[in-house]
């Protein structure tokens, strides 16, 4: 069961059979592996694991899910985000449709080293114009999340916050959305993905 393919509700009138690859950047424990593991289980996908989204460890350079559904190929590309391995990013920018860029909430000391990343893909000719879905992940929650959400990393900054510490408003050339996410709880992957898939779909 392909996991992408049921989260995007993808459907098949409005998608021609192609492949989709979709590239999962961030610094490392942000929570893109923490993501990808909630968004398979949630949608009865594939595990690469049998463990949960909070038992992952760091990925070594990066992980590769493909799957199919409904006419529909995707591969998603989970790097990692230590230091060391930050220059494999750029290998997968050409084929990549749409990226996913997720930002640790509670982390704002690196919040800057987040932004000189980012700005350095916002530049690349091979992501230009291509539509940037940010996860403010161990968000500090909105007040309409659940009392379980609200306990995660009371202190961290609001996708407020983050998306000015970015300078997200200075994107213009790029179509972006921000999203308050838990990886634990699997809150606002959903709305995250639906997002891209106004983009994915067309
Ligand atoms: N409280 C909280 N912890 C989270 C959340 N998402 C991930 N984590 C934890 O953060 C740690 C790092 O998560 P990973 O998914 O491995 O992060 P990553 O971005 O894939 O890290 P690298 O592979 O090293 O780049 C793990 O201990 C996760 O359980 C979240 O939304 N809330
Ligand atoms: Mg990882």
């Amino acid at each position: 069961m392909g996991f992408f393919a049921r989260l995007f509700g993808l459907s098949k009138k409005k998608t021609k059979a192609r492949d989709v690859n979709v590239l999962i950047v961030g610094l490392d424990n942000s929570g893109k592996t923490s993501i990808i593991e909630k968004m398979k289980l949630q949608t009865g996908g594939s595990r690469r694991r049998a463990q949960g989204a909070n038992e992952v460890t760091p990925t070594v350079g990066f992980n590769v899910d493909t799957f199919s559904k409904g006419g529909v190929a995707f591969t998603v590309f989970d790097m990692s985000g230590a230091g060391r391995y930050r220059n494999l990013w750029e290998q997968h920018y050409r084929e990549a449709k749409a990226v996913m860029f997720v930002v640790d909430s509670a982390d704002k000391l690196r919040l800057c080293v987040a932004k000189d990343e980012l700005d350095a893909m916002l530049s690349s000719r091979d992501l230009r114009g291509k539509p940037f879905l940010f996860f403010a992940n161990k968000a500090r929650p909105p007040s309409h999340w659940s009392p379980y959400d609200r306990m995660d990393v009371p202190a961290a900054l609001s996708p407020v916050d983050i998306a000015q510490g970015l300078s997200l408003d200075e994107i213009d050339q790029h179509p972006w959305q921000i999203v308050p996410s838990n990886a634990l709880t699997g809150t606002g992957l959903q709305e995250g993905a639906d997002w891209l898939t106004n983009f994915l779909a067309k």
